[in-house]
C-alpha cells in the first residue's frame, strides 16, 4: 500500500461576499478534490489543540500524527533542524524574518508593511543576512541564513520565555504594541531596532526599490523555542516516509519524524513554485520503495497572508492539478490511499491563521462513488469529526483513531 498526503497550507477559509457567499475552496475549480470527496471519506479534524497558537508548526505536527501537547517546543527549532543547525539543550532558537517596515522616524511608530519583504528571494536575503551577521552577531547570538525571508537566530543559553508576535499577524498595523516583551525583550528589541537603522541603505534594497519591489529594511524575531524531541514515525506505523516542501519548518518536522527530505529545484513557497517537479519527486520516492509521501504546498497560505484572493484561488487550483496527476499516476499501484487537506484555515478576511477544524478527504484506490459532493469546508463538516487532529494519521493509515 502506498500513502500520499497532499497538504495545501492554509487552503481552508470562510464564506466571502466577493465570491457570492462561497469559500475559496467552493469557488475554485477543483474536479480532483471533488472526485476524492465523492468517492472517498470526508470529515473535519481539529489540528490546533485549545490554548495553542494556530501555526503551521502546531498544525502540521498534528497532521503528521504527533500530539502538539506532547511534542511542540516552538517553531524555529524545527526550522533549525532542517537547516542543519545543532541546538544544545540550553539554546533558544528564534525565527528571524526579513520584513518591510514603513518610513516613520520613530521605530515604535512604524507599520508592518510586509512580513515577507515582498517575498524576497533566497539569493538576495542571503546577502542581507551577511550584513546582519557582520553588525549584530556576538558570541551568544548567532545568525544563520535560511529560505526566502525566513532566517534563524540562535541564542546560546538563551532565556526561557518571552512574548513575541508573528509579523504575518500584524500586517498593516503599527508595530509599537507588538514589540518583544518578557526577559528577552530588551536585547531582541535592540537588535531589531538597530537593523532598521542600517538595512534600508543595503545595496540589495537599492536594487529592489529600483525594480519597484519592497525593501527588506528590518529584521523581526518570533517563533522561539528549544530543541525538539519526537519519536520516529516508523516506530508507530512501520512506514518509511518522505517529505517534500519549500519551507524549512515542514522539512524539519520531517527530519525529526525520520523522513527522507527531498529537495526539488525551483520551489518558491508561492504560486510560482515548481508544482510539477514536486509531484514528480513524490512519485519518484514511491517508485524507489518509500511507503508514504507528505507533499506540502505553501502557496495558498502565502496568498492568504497577503490578502490576495485571486492568487489563493490559483493556488488551490494548482493543488488540485497536482492531485489530478497523482491520482492518474498512482494507478500503477495495486493499492494506494491519498488524503488532501490543509493544516489550518488562513482566512483572507483576517490574513492570518485560524484554529477551526480543517476539512479532509481520503480516497483509497477502487472505492466506488458514494455521492456527488464537493471538497470544501461546509460539506466536510457533515462528515467524520476527528477532534484531536493527531488522531487523523491513525485513521488514515490504520483505519482507527489514536495517535502518538
Ligand atoms: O513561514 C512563515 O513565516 C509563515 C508565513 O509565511 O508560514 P506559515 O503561515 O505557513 O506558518
Amino acid at each position: 500500500m502506498k500513502y500520499i498526503i497532499l497538504l495545501g497550507d492554509g487552503m481552508a477559509d470562510e464564506q466571502l461576499a466577493g465570491l457570492g457567499g462561497k469559500t475559496p475552496l467552493q469557488f475554485a475549480s477543483t474536479p480532483n478534490m471533488d472526485f476524492v470527496a465523492s468517492y472517498g471519506e470526508i470529515g473535519v479534524a481539529g489540528t490546533v489543540p485549545a490554548g495553542f497558537p494556530p501555526g503551521s508548526d502546531v498544525a502540521n505536527l498534528s497532521v503528521m500524527g504527533y500530539d502538539p501537547r506532547l511534542y511542540y517546543t516552538g517553531r524555529s527549532p524545527l526550522e533549525a533542524v532542517s537547516m542543519g543547525v545543532e541546538l544544545d539543550s540550553d539554546d533558544v532558537a528564534f525565527r528571524c524574518n526579513l520584513v518591510t517596515l514603513s518610513d516613520e522616524e520613530r521605530y515604535e511608530d512604524k507599520t508592518m508593511v510586509d512580513y515577507s519583504a515582498d517575498e524576497i528571494t533566497t539569493a538576495e536575503s542571503g546577502k542581507i543576512i551577511e550584513e546582519v551577521k557582520a553588525r549584530l552577531e556576538s558570541a551568544q547570538l548567532k545568525f544563520y541564513p535560511g529560505f526566502g525571508f525566513r532566517h534563524l537566530l540562535v541564542w546560546k543559553g538563551g532565556p526561557p520565555d518571552g512574548e513575541l508576535t508573528p509579523p504575518h499577524d500584524i500586517s498593516g498595523r503599527v508595530i509599537g504594541p507588538y514589540l518583544p516583551k518578557g526577559q528577552i525583550g530588551e536585547i531582541l528589541l535592540n537588535l531589531m531596532r538597530e537593523s532598521a537603522g542600517f538595512l534600508p541603505g543595503h545595496q540589495v534594497n537599492a536594487a529592489r526599490t529600483g525594480k519597484g519591489l519592497r525593501p527588506a529594511n528590518a529584521i523581526w524575531f518570533w517563533g522561539m523555542g528549544k530543541r525538539p524531541r519526537m519519536p520516529k514515525f516508523y516506530d508507530r506505523y512501520r512506514l518509511n516516509g518522505s517529505i517534500i516542501s519549500a519551507v524549512d519548518l515542514i522539512k524539519g518536522i520531517g527530519i525529526c519524524a525520520g523522513f527522507n527530505v527531498v529537495e526539488v529545484e525551483g520551489v518558491t513557497g508561492t504560486v510560482n513554485t515548481n508544482a510539477d517537479g514536486k509531484v514528480q519527486a513524490a512519485l519518484d520516492e514511491l517508485g524507489k520503495g518509500r511507503d508514504l509521501v507528505y507533499l506540502h504546498v505553501e502557496a495558498p497560505d502565502a496568498a492568504s497572508h497577503r490578502g490576495e484572493l485571486d492568487t489563493k484561488i490559483k493556488a488551490i487550483e494548482m493543488v488540485d492539478r497536482m492531485l489530478g496527476r497523482l491520482l492518474h499516476e498512482l494507478d500503477i499501484y495495486d493499492s494506494y490511499k491519498i488524503m488532501v487537506l490543509p493544516d489550518h484555515p488562513t482566512p483572507l478576511a483576517t490574513m492570518t491563521h485560524a484554529s477551526s477544524p480543517v476539512p479532509f478527504a481520503i480516497y483509497s484506490k477502487g472505492q466506488n462513488k458514494k455521492t456527488n459532493r464537493t471538497y470544501d469546508e461546509l460539506t466536510a463538516s457533515k462528515g467524520l469529526v476527528i477532534k484531536a487532529g493527531h488522531e487523523l494519521m491513525d485513521y488514515f493509515v490504520l483505519g482507527k483513531t489514536g495517535g502518538f
